[in-house]
This record gives C-alpha cells, structure tokens and sequence, in this order.
C-alpha cells in the first residue's frame, strides 16, 4: 500500500510532530507499559462502562416490551393506544442498542474551563470559549473537562454523560475546533475500536502550544492524526461514515440551521455526498417529529445509491430517509437504461412540457377515436402504474364514433361531428385530462337532453329540472352508457401517451414549433424503440421525468378506493385489536393514496449531483419537496448536462422562495495530489478558470500511462491486473458509455474487486484504483464530455491508470494529447 505524506493540513487536523507516540500495529499489547497502551487501556474501560450502561438500558427496554404485551390484553382503547407507543418506543430503543456498531464510541475532547462556568442539560460546559486564566502564563493549562463521543448519547444512572451524541451541541467543538480556532479544546482523539475492544487512538492537538494536564498527568498526543488515518483506508463496495473526522467546513453545512435552502458547491472529492448523508442524520436527531414526514436524497445513479445507502444505517438512522436513483423517484418504474446524449438533450429540456401537454389531449382523441365496433385494438391500457394494467385490457370493444341512447322512450343520438365538438370543447385549458371526464360527461348528457326538445317542452323551471333529472338518471343507470364513456373518454396513463408520442407523425404535429422536426423524429424513435402498443416496455432514465410530468398533466384517475374486506377470521378471534394504529390508520386509504403521499409530502429533500439534473428532472423532483426545506449539493464542473442556464431556472423554480445559504467545501479528500493535479489539466480545458480543490494528501505515486496496442481489450486487462496486485480494495475501470458491455467482458474473470463503468455511471463512486480507458472516446461523448472526464479521472483514492488509443494522440510517454500539460 502507498505511504501517505500529508502535503497539506486539513484545518481541524493539525497535529503536533513533537509529542507524537506513534502506534505500532493498532493492537493493544497487554502488559500496557507504554504512554500509548496506558491511553488505550484509559478508553477500554471507559468503554466497558458505556457497555454495562448499555446493558442496563436493553434490560429496562426488554422490561417495557413484556409489561406492554401484558396491557396489551386489557383491551381498553386507551390502554391499546398506550401499548402501541411503548411498544414501538422500546423496538426502536432495542434495535438500536442491540446494533453491534463497529465503533460505538469514537471520539473524545479534552477542553478547558468555560468562560462563564454555565453547563448545559447533558451537564457539559456551554461556553465556547475558555475561562479568563484557563491557560498560565507558562503556557500551562489544567483540563477541566472530558467528553466522550458516540453514535447514541448514553447518560449513567446519575445522568452524568458517558456517550455524548454526535448531533448534540455539546460535540459541536469535536468537529468544529481547529488550531486557528481551538475555543476550549486542548486535544481531539479519535477512537478506533472492534466490537467492544478498543484497538487504538489517534489524537490531534488544537494547541500544540499548551502543555495540559489532566488528574496531574501529562496530556499525550498519540497516532498520525485521525483524518490521516481514515483516508488511508482500502476502499470497498461501500461508502463508511466519517463521523469521526468531518472537518470543520463540513461541520457548518452539516449543523446549517433547516429552514432555508442550503446550497453546496464543491470539487471532486471534497465530502459533498458524505456531508449530505450526515446532514439528514442531524436533521432527524435535531428535530424528528418534523422530519418523520420523511426525508428524500436523490441520487443520480443506482450505482450511487447502494454504494451510499449503509452510510444512515450506520449513523442509526433508517426508515424516515429513503434515498432514491433519479430514474427510481416515480413508483414503479426502475430505470437505468441511458439515452444518447442528443436524445437525453431533448428529453431533459423544459420544452417537453409543452410537446406532453399536448401529446396528452392527442392521445386520449386518439384512443377515442381508434375504437370503432368490433375492433379491440381501438381499447386502451388503463392503470397508471405497472402492476395495475388490469381488467381493461380485456374488456369488449365499445365504439365510440356515435352514441345512441333511449329516454323517454325515445332513441336519441350523437354523431362523430357532434361529439368531437364536445371534446373540444372540454380539452380547452390546461386542467388534468383525466379529471374533465365528468364535464365531458354533462355536456353530453346536455347535448343529449337539448335534442329530445326537453329544455323547450317545460315552462315551469321545477318541473324542467325535475324532468331534466329524470333523464340524466335513465341515461346514466343504463351500462351501455357507462361503457360508452370508458371508451371514448378513458383514464389515461402516462404509459399510453408515452406509447401514442412513438409515431411520428403524430409526434410532429403535437411538437409543432416546439421541437424541429429531426428532435421529434429522434424522440419519436428512442421512445418506440422501447415501448410497445401500451407503453410498456423498459424507460430510460429520462423517460421517468416525462412519466412524472404526465401523471401530473392527466391527474390521477378518479377511481373509488377498494375498501379493505375485514378477514373473517380476524373478526371471530378479535385478533383485529390487536393491529397496531398506524395499521388501522393505513388499511382504509388506497394504494394510490398511499402513494400520491408519498410522492409529495419530504419534509426535507437533498439532491446529491444536483450539477447534472435536467430541468424536467428538476420539476419531477421539485414536485416531491413542494413544502419541503432542502439541501442541494453538487459541482459544475462535473456536469453532464449542456445547457445549465435552462436548468439553473427550473432549480429555481423547484427550491422556491426560500433564502438560501451558499457553502464552499474547498478540500479534496479522495484524491492524492498527483491524481488531482492530471485531473486539474481536464478542468482547465472543461471550465477555464475554475480552481480545483486542494488535495489534502500526497502518495508520491504519479499516473501511469499506457498506450493500447491492437486489442484495446488485452491491454485493458493487463493494466486492471497489475492494480489489482497493487492496492488492497476496489478497482473501477471507466469507459465511454456504449463500450461498457465490451468492457464486462474484457473483466469478466478478474473477479469482484474490479468493476467495469460507463463514464455516466462513474458518477458520486470511488475506487482505490480507476484505469481511465480512452480520454478522448469519453470526452467527443458528448458536448459535455470534458467535464464527464473531469469526473472519471477523480474517482482514484490511490492509483490512476490511463490508457490511450490512436485517438487520444498519446506522445512517447503514453499521455494522451488532452492530458498533456
Ligand atoms: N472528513 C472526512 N473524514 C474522512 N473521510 C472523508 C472526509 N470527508 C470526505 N471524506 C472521504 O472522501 C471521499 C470523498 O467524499 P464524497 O464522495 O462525499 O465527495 P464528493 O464531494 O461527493 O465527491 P464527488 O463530487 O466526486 O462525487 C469519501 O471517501 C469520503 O468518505
């Protein structure tokens, strides 16, 4: 593995060289005679005690679980209500003391006195700056207080604080301190532990220039530095937490007060992604019963999202944050297919707004009028998400060119002219096409009711309405007329417009003016290339915004809820009682319900990438956070879309009103600088005059350069070899999109450590080692090609990779021609 040589010192990890005792193995020897074995044993035993506390607790929860069943039998609704609180109150105490977290306990701050001597609720000292005289003129300081940090707060039985949570106020200055601005912290030391072994420590001194002591000892300083320590770390499948070293500047983003938008911009590397999974563990611990509306981080890739989503767990967080792939945020539909960037050009732009709209009202003309008698295939796909195209589908051709009816004993009827007209008149507008059924309903029964002479045979306005009424109900009990309308005005899915936008003609004419007539014909083709006659068939990621517009422009059918049959058995044995509250809450309102909740009511929403979301992506997610306060993380110089003044306005549109606080992460802590610094060649081209972030460590292992020969594969395979012998963790390999199968297949036996990506899906990932295959083939991609290399050459936490072919001009050394100084 490389050496880490810090060539730059991160603001909170300033360490003192001279009073360093370096670790050896990071196993504690028993016979504990050295300053950093004495250290270890000191936080083993603190731990042992937060472990008995811990005990204690699972034994009162387990208590509370048994005396709950007990009320349980009682039966009476309050006692029921109460047992269902305790109960789900002790599960959630149960589960997350029982989680064996790898290093419950890990970290510690030595501070001085507070300066008004105030100590808040959780008996920690408020005061951020020390006591006058806290510090001698000798430069001597005694230290007057020491809080442990963990994942949980734990209190002893006295409430002194054992475990202080890491969202609290008082573990502000854990993260916050720095030299430049220590307050009363002395020594920061992070704690490295197993199980319920502590395995070492690692400590930074905020005033190297003090020489503190605690009970009449001297404050040590041991290890290489905490951050030091984590970043050096082999990557796996996985992104791990960093509660234990967020530096300061990500600090204030994390703790940044909820009510307005908050906005991150940073390179490569510097935490963005990190910081906003922590930022929704703070939210949920500063203020849950807001946040139990839920909080959603959109993510750009799936890839992205399982490489993230143990990060929550891990913080003992689960259940309110759901993190969601872009192409995942509409129910149902799981896209991970990508369009061309010409066709994701068209698809993103805010201009299909318009194209859908009217692709809409087409379609449902369309429909009506493609069902003549006898012709099944005139009948529409009906449901608006996969799992419900049901009954519909099969049910007899009803046509819909003419309806004729008897009243009054009378045949009365409406031709294709006249109930065209009727359409017409009721499509006027921009009201959800679903929801104008029962309009359309009244002027056909009006038009219906004018032709039988009924509104000139009465005079008496009483006896005109109650005639009238008469006639509507003869007319809409009969099945006939049901049918009628089914046909003509159906519940529209969003598939099926979908599905009626693959003809071309059609499409040319609904995005007349709007989109030239090559774009329809690309969007017309990439759809059909897809979907079949009901819209069904796999989406691209793209798609699932136009799905998402067009659940909003049809509205949701306006089907009755099916009530939940109550079982029998259920009944005989009031076994019902027993179900829980929220149960009962659930089991009346409909899936459909469920879901239209679901999809708008984030109390919070963070957009992680948020650089490359198209404005249509932008509405779509804009429309689950209406009432939403957000957090939006991402970095320009990464972005795949090209047009980002388009999008800036629909990201606008999407985030309110609300004021915004910018926040600048100015530190890369994935790259090594000999990465960051080829990668700072891309951005100079892709962004003139953009200042990468700077790297916080060195590894003295410059790039390496190969120059394919006449397989591309063969040498793709060599270089992917030869990192796998040279790092411990993963390996990703990044090419151009459409050579990503190529790619698996060059890897194929090289096993689960290497990874084969398209250049899109590198995105928010990182490797210990990425060969970057072909520069040029990734960057002529797309017109945002530069920026999506900028984004495959700092994915590397160790080692860098490129390999060049004849179009990337590589000179002697291998450099390729857009890597060259
Ligand atoms: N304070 C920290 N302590 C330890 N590791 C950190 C810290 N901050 C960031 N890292 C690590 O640096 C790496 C990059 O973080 P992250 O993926 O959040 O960056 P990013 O800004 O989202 O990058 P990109 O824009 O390239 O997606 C991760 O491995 C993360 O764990």
């Amino acid at each position: 593995m490389a050496a880490q040589n810090a060539t730059h010192a991160p603001e909170n990890s300033t360490h003192a060289p001279d009073s360093v005792v370096p670790e050896s193995d990071g196993v504690p020897e028993s016979d504990g005679d050295s300053v950093r074995d004495r250290e270890i044993a000191g936080e083993q035993s603190h731990l042992d005690r937060v472990y008995r506390r811990l005990e204690e607790k699972i034994d009162e929860a387990q208590f509370l679980m048994a005396d709950a069943a007990k009320r349980g039998q009682v039966g009476t609704p309050g006692a029921l209500a109460e047992r269902d609180a305790q109960v789900f109150q002790a599960g959630v105490h149960l589960h997350r003391l029982n989680s064996e977290y790898e290093d419950f306990l890990f970290g510690r701050i030595d501070l001085l006195l507070g300066k008004d001597g105030k100590r808040g609720p959780d008996g920690a000292y408020t005061s951020v700056e020390p006591a006058d005289g806290a510090i001698g003129a000798d430069n001597r300081a005694e230290i007057a207080e020491t809080l442990h940090i963990g994942r949980l707060g734990v209190l002893d039985a006295d409430y002194t604080p054992l475990v202080i949570d890491w969202r609290a106020p008082a573990a502000a200055p854990f993260y916050r301190a720095t030299p430049v601005s220590p307050g009363r912290v002395v020594r920061r030391r992070v704690i490295r532990s197993k199980g319920r072994r502590v395995l070492g420590v690692e400590d930074d001194l905020m005033r190297p220039e003090v020489t503190a002591t605690l009970d009449g000892q001297e404050l040590p300083a041991i290890g290489d530095g905490a951050l030091m320590a984590a970043l050096g770390r082999a990557r796996s499948h996985s992104m791990r937490d960093i509660v234990a070293s967020i530096q300061a500047e990500q600090d204030l983003v994390i703790r940044a007060p909820a009510a307005s938008v908050t906005e991150v911009e940073g390179g490569p590397g510097t935490g963005k992604t990190a910081v906003a999974l922590h930022r929704a563990a703070y939210l949920l611990y500063q203020d849950r019963r807001r946040y139990a509306g839920g909080i959603l981080i959109v993510s750009p890739t799936p890839l992205l999202v399982a490489y993230t989503e143990g990060v929550l767990p891990s913080l003992g967080e689960e259940g309110q944050v759901a993190i969601r792939a872009l192409g995942a945020l509409v129910e149902g539909a799981e896209a991970t297919a990508y369009d061309p960037p010409e066709v994701a050009r068209i698809k993103g732009s805010s201009r299909m707004v318009k194209v859908l709209r009217k692709a809409a009202r087409g379609a449902l003309e369309l429909s009506a009028d493609a069902a003549p008698a006898g012709q099944p295939d005139g009948q529409l796909a009906f449901g608006a998400f996969d799992d419900e195209a049901d009954t519909e589908d099969t049910a007899p051709a009803v046509p819909t060119d003419r309806l004729r009816v008897v009243a009054f004993g009378a045949r009365v009827e409406l031709d294709a002219a006249e109930l065209r007209r009727i359409r017409q008149a009721v499509l006027g507008g921009t009201a959800p096409v679903n929801l104008l059924r029962p309009r359309a309903r009244r002027l056909i029964l009006d038009a219906l009711w004018a032709k039988t002479g009924g509104d000139r045979r009465y005079s008496d306005p009483e006896l005109a309405a109650e005639a009238r009424s008469g006639f509507d109900e003869d007319i809409t009990t009969e099945q006939d007329f049901a049918d009628f309308l089914d046909a003509w005005w159906p519940e529209l899915t969003p598939r099926r417009v979908l599905a009626a936008m693959t003809d071309e003609k059609l499409l040319g004419r609904w995005s007349r003016r709007v989109l030239q007539n090559r774009e329809a014909r690309l969007l017309a083709r990439s759809l059909g290339g897809r979907l079949d006659a009901q819209g069904q068939g796999p989406l691209s990621v793209h798609d699932v915004a136009l799905l998402d517009e067009l659940q909003l422009i049809l509205g949701a059918p306006a089907r009755p809820a099916r009530p939940r049959e109550a079982d029998p058995l259920d009944q005989l044995t009031g076994l019902e009682e027993l179900t829980t509250f929220a149960d009962r809450n659930s089991s009346g309102r409909s899936r459909r319900e469920r879901l239209a909740e679901e999809r708008t009511d984030y109390a919070h929403v963070i957009v992680d990438e948020a650089q490359d979301l198209t404005p249509m992506q932008w509405r779509m997610v804009g429309r689950r956070g209406r009432h939403a306060t957000w957090t939006v993380v991402g970095d320009p110089a990464q972005s795949s879309w090209s047009d980002p003044d388009e999008a800036g306005e629909a990201r606008d549109e999407a985030l309110g009103t609300r004021p915004r606080r910018r926040f600048t992460l100015t530190v890369n802590y994935r790259n090594p600088a000999e990465v960051a610094e080829l990668a700072a060649r891309v951005l100079a081209l892709a962004m003139p005059g953009m200042v990468a972030p700077e790297a916080v460590r060195s590894t003295g292992l410059r790039p390496r350069f190969a120059v394919a020969g006449d397989r591309l594969g063969d040498s793709v395979r060599e270089e992917a070899r030869r990192l796998l012998d040279e790092v411990d963790g993963t390996v990703g390999v990044v090419v151009a999109m459409d050579r990503r199968e190529e790619a698996r297949g060059w890897l194929a036996d090289l096993g689960d450590r290497v990874v084969a990506l398209g250049s899109l899906e590198a995105k928010g990932l990182e490797y210990d080692a990425t060969l970057v295959v072909s520069p040029a083939e990734i960057a002529d991609e797309s017109p945002a090609g530069l920026r999506v290399l900028y984004v495959a050459l700092t994915r590397a936490t160790q080692r860098l990779t490129v390999v060049s072919g004849a179009r990337d001009e590589p000179d002697a050394d291998g450099v390729p021609d857009l890597l060259r100084d």
